[in-house]
């Protein structure tokens, strides 16, 4: 595991330990009962009509560990209405304090103020955290491969659908995705980040989407800037996008969507 995600997972177990008794598994399902029902992020990714092959998801990220904080005036609710207004298809939102600013409050506002998927980006090391992004509404969580082994991400994955909720995989080289098209979830996500150099590379989709067949459905992750980036992404057969950092540095992120979703 790279150093950052070493650390990461470490300071996760511990929030999970801290948090875990003050909501028994028992009190989260009862908490689901009350938020809305799962809306469909796989099928949303799919059902998009988009100019362009690929759908949007749209990230609320305030800070990243490589990139420090990425935008001052950050405020969930608008940047959301902002990205649905721009033809996301749907949304992703950091929920990680430590690493991302991110907070579970910056997901049920942003949830709110929309009616688009939401997937709640955080580092699940355990199955009670699956349950804890329901009882906020998250629509689908994220495995993260390279964090994690096959028996958990198995787990992620059964309580995930569960819940009526889909389950993004995500992997960044060959062995990753070996292990994860053994899994029950068709939703795949190529990083394109290197997690130990943080470098950006979209030639990990264009490599890694040869693995895939059309029983699953994929998503291009990072470091994906212009329409020429989105391009080039198309050749690849991914069914959607996610982008965080190239959205949140403009201004106005309705329009820094639209210009994304226009062919060059
Ligand atoms: O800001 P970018 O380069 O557009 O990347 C967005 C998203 O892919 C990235 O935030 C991300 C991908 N996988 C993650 C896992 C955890 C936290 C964050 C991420």
């Amino acid at each position: 595991m790279s150093d950052i995600l070493e650390k990461i997972a470490t300071y996760k177990r511990t929030e999970v330990a801290e948090r875990k008794p003050a909501a028994s598994l028992s009190a989260l399902e009862a908490r689901i009962k009350d938020v809305s029902a799962p809306r469909g992020f796989q099928r949303a990714l799919v059902a998009h009509k988009q100019p362009r092959s690929l759908s949007l998801i749209a990230e609320v990220k305030k800070a990243s560990p490589s990139k420090g904080l990425i935008r001052e005036d950050f405020e969930p609710a608008s940047l959301a209405a902002a990205y649905q207004a721009g033809g996301a298809s749907c949304l992703s939102i950091l929920t990680d304090a430590p690493s991302f600013m991110g907070h579970e409050s910056h997901f049920v506002a942003a949830r709110n103020a929309v009616t688009l998927p939401c997937i709640r980006k955080e580092f699940l090391v355990d199955v009670w955290q699956v349950a804890e992004s329901r009882s906020i509404g998250a629509d689908a969580i994220l495995v993260i491969m390279a964090m994690i082994d096959d028996a958990l991400a198995a787990d992620l994955i059964a309580a995930a659908h569960a819940y009526g909720m889909d389950a993004l995989v995500e992997v960044h080289d060959a062995p990753e995705m070996e292990r994860a098209l053994k899994l029950a979830s068709p939703l795949i996500g190529i990083n394109n980040r290197n997690l130990r150099t943080f470098d950006v590379d979209l030639k990990t989709t264009e490599e890694l989407s040869a693995m895939v067949g059309p029983q699953h459905v994929l998503v291009a992750e990072s470091g994906i800037f212009t329409p020429q980036d989105v391009a080039r992404l198309e050749k690849t057969g991914a069914t959607a996008m996610l982008v965080g950092e190239s959205l949140m540095r403009q201004g106005d992120v309705t329009q820094a969507a639209k210009n994304l979703l226009t062919p060059a």
